[in-house]
């Protein structure tokens, strides 16, 4: 059974088609790499497991279901409920998702209760100086300051972390250090992770199953290495053969020649063929529907067809 599972999911802003028909699965304990180029809808699709999206975004079809529950359906005091309950929630901004006039220690209780210990919370993550508890987020490092997100998120032990490019803002050796103690808590807690991602190389190494995102679609999911290692899909074969040295040290990547799309409405093909080698024409007036090579589901009409 899914713990999470989003179903054709379509999300408008304005005029932007965000998400086209997104789907995706994560089972109990399982850790997804989510990953595709900016603007692919990697966050849209992060924010809305939680119905965390910006006020002008507009569901416009489809649904997403976190153990069972239909997020986009639930009044609000349901809503809250589930995510207190299954979700946690990891952001870029280490700083930025703090609360600047609060002290950490404060900021953890709010979550753990008040006269809650708030020292076992912050040694699970690694900062075992007591001061960080009376410290102001400002006085933290970016890297402290992900670890106490990251200790708030998992506070309460929830049985999926989206974690939204948590260390995009932190340098290459603090990097490690704190998805470290992210997939290690998330182990040790049993917790589901969706890790939203540019980094490939960490992805294969660290993440059970890769989804790889164009125009709004996961156009490729299966087992993470074979997927990264031998693509179904040629968006996924470009991507994976993208500069992988530079990926590793976390540079936004420019896989192919082109630009990705910016979708006002349905693509009426696949969205990437524009942009592909093998695209032939019904590639430009037929949406793919989801085809399975070996492991790997792969939305192309020509998928199994890459080669190295
Ligand atoms: N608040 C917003 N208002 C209008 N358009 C938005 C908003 N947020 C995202 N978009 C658009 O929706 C599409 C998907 O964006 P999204 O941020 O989900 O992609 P992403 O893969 O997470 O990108 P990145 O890796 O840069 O974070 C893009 O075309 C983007 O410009």
């Amino acid at each position: 059974m899914s713990l999470l599972s989003v179903r054709n999911l379509v999300i408008d802003y304005a005029e932007t088609r965000a998400l086209d028909g997104a789907d995706l699965d994560v089972a109990p304990g399982e850790k997804v790499g989510l990953v595709g180029e900016s603007g692919s809808g990697k966050s849209t699709l992060g924010s809305a497991v939680g119905r965390l999206l910006p006020r002008t975004a507009r569901r416009t079809g489809g649904e997403v279901l976190v153990a069972g529950e239909p997020v986009f359906d639930l009044p609000p005091a349901a809503l809250r409920r589930l995510r207190r309950r299954h979700l946690g929630f990891v952001f870029q901004d280490p700083i930025g998702s703090l609360d600047p006039t609060m002290r950490v220690g404060a900021q953890l209780r709010l979550v753990l209760g008040r006269g809650a210990d708030v020292n076992p919370h912050l040694e699970r993550v690694r900062l075992d100086d007591p001061r960080v508890a009376r410290a102001y987020p400002h006085q933290l490092s970016g890297g402290m300051a992900q670890r106490v997100a990251v200790a708030m998120a998992m506070a309460a032990s929830p049985e999926l972390l989206v974690a939204d490019e948590p260390t995009a803002a932190l340098d290459s050796q603090v990097r490690e250090e704190v998805l470290n103690v992210v997939f290690s808590l998330a182990a040790d807690a049993g917790t589901s992770l969706l890790w939203l991602s540019h980094d490939l190389p960490a992805v294969a190494r660290r993440c059970d199953r890769v989804a790889v995102m164009y125009g709004g679609r996961v156009v490729e999911h299966g087992p993470a290495r074979e997927v990264l290692g031998k693509p179904g899909h040629p968006y996924t074969a470009a991507l994976a053969g993208s500069a992988p040295a530079a990926a590793a040290h976390g540079a936004r990547l420019e896989p192919v020649p082109g630009r990705p799309p910016v979708l006002t409405g349905p693509s009426p093909g696949c969205a990437f063929a524009p942009r592909c080698a093998l695209a032939v024409d019904r590639c430009h007036h037929e949406r793919p529907g989801p085809v399975r090579v070996r492991d790997q589901d792969v939305l192309c009409h020509r998928a199994g067809e890459v080669t190295a």
